[in-house]
């Protein structure tokens, strides 16, 4: 990495900066109506390594990926991205959350992930075509460019929506629960790319309900049930102990959760929410 960048005007950052590619959790809390769903979570995320995130429904693995690709604010603390722009960090919401139902093109859906290069209403280059073409081809839709998405399956538009973070050739991949729905092909053919995305040194954080894929795709792993239960090697995770403790935890759902009495400056209840919490 050239010296050049210690000059520029971002690479100013706190002296405990994570190294790039990686992400710091510094005493984060996430609340919604004040509730906390994530709760003094501090660690990092192994930079260039593949981390699964798991914990029970409602546990707040979801909340933390959109605070992590700054979707909502932490209320304590603070996420750390170790100088990366927002376009280095490329986020596949949950599939349910995607709607597909609008008339567009395979090819457009992909090169959507370009859309840093070549600005959202800039001419699409050859290059960027061809690059889109190829990002298809790897995840075995070679020849699919011309297809309205909203004439695919379930499994052939996750493989779209992986070929477009080839294509945003992202430092920091978040995945919330990619392979849910997915048949077994599909799957271990996805699990693949995410292999080779470490290889390429990326840094891969993916929200995962099945512990024996974690188990055999996935070094490390969170274990999050509101609070963190345990975080690091995959395997002194996932002890039955830790998955009893995580099981165990009051569902962070609940309207009678305390407020976080924790965090001393709480913050003002913004304008569009009107909900009583007590
Ligand atoms: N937009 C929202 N407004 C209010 N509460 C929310 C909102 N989104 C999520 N929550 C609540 O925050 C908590 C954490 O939700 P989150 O989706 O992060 O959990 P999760 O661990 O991803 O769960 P799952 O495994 O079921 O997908 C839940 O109790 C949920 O009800």
């Amino acid at each position: 990495m050239s010296h050049a960048h210690h000059h520029h005007a971002h690479a100013q950052h706190a002296p405990a900066a994570a190294p790039r590619g990686a992400i710091a959790l510094r005493n984060l809390t996430l609340t919604y109506h004040r509730h906390p769903v994530v709760h003094h979570v501090s660690g990092q995320f192994a930079p260039g390594e593949l981390t699964a995130i798991v914990g029970p429904n409602g546990a707040g693995k979801s909340t933390l990926l959109k605070a992590i690709v700054g979707l909502m604010q932490a209320n304590h603390g603070s996420v750390e991205t170790g100088g990366l722009k927002p376009h280095e960090i490329a986020y596949l919401p949950q599939q349910a959350a995607i709607a597909r139902d609008f008339p567009l093109a395979v090819q457009d859906v992909v090169l959507l992930g370009d859309w840093h290069s070549s600005g959202w209403f800039g001419r699409v280059s050859r290059s960027a075509r061809q690059r889109a073409d190829e990002a298809l081809a790897r995840v075995g839709l070679a020849g699919f460019g011309k297809r309205p998405v909203d004439e695919l399956s379930a499994g052939q538009f996750q493989r779209v929506l992986f070929a477009r973070l080839l294509l945003q050739d992202a430092r920091v991949i978040l995945l919330d629960e990619p392979f849910t729905a997915l048949d077994a092909r599909t799957t271990a053919e996805l699990l693949e790319l995410v292999a080779s995305w470490r290889r390429e040194g990326r840094t891969v954080i993916a929200v995962l309900h099945d512990y024996e894929q974690v188990r055999s795709h996935f070094p490390h792993t969170l274990l999050l049930a509101k609070e963190c239960i345990a975080w690091g090697d995959t395997a002194t995770v996932l002890t039955q102990a830790n998955l009893n403790r995580a099981n165990g935890m009051p569902q962070s759902w609940d309207e009678q959760a305390p407020v976080c009495h924790r965090d001393e400056t709480p913050l003002p209840t913004p304008p569009h929410d009107h909900a009583h919490s007590h």
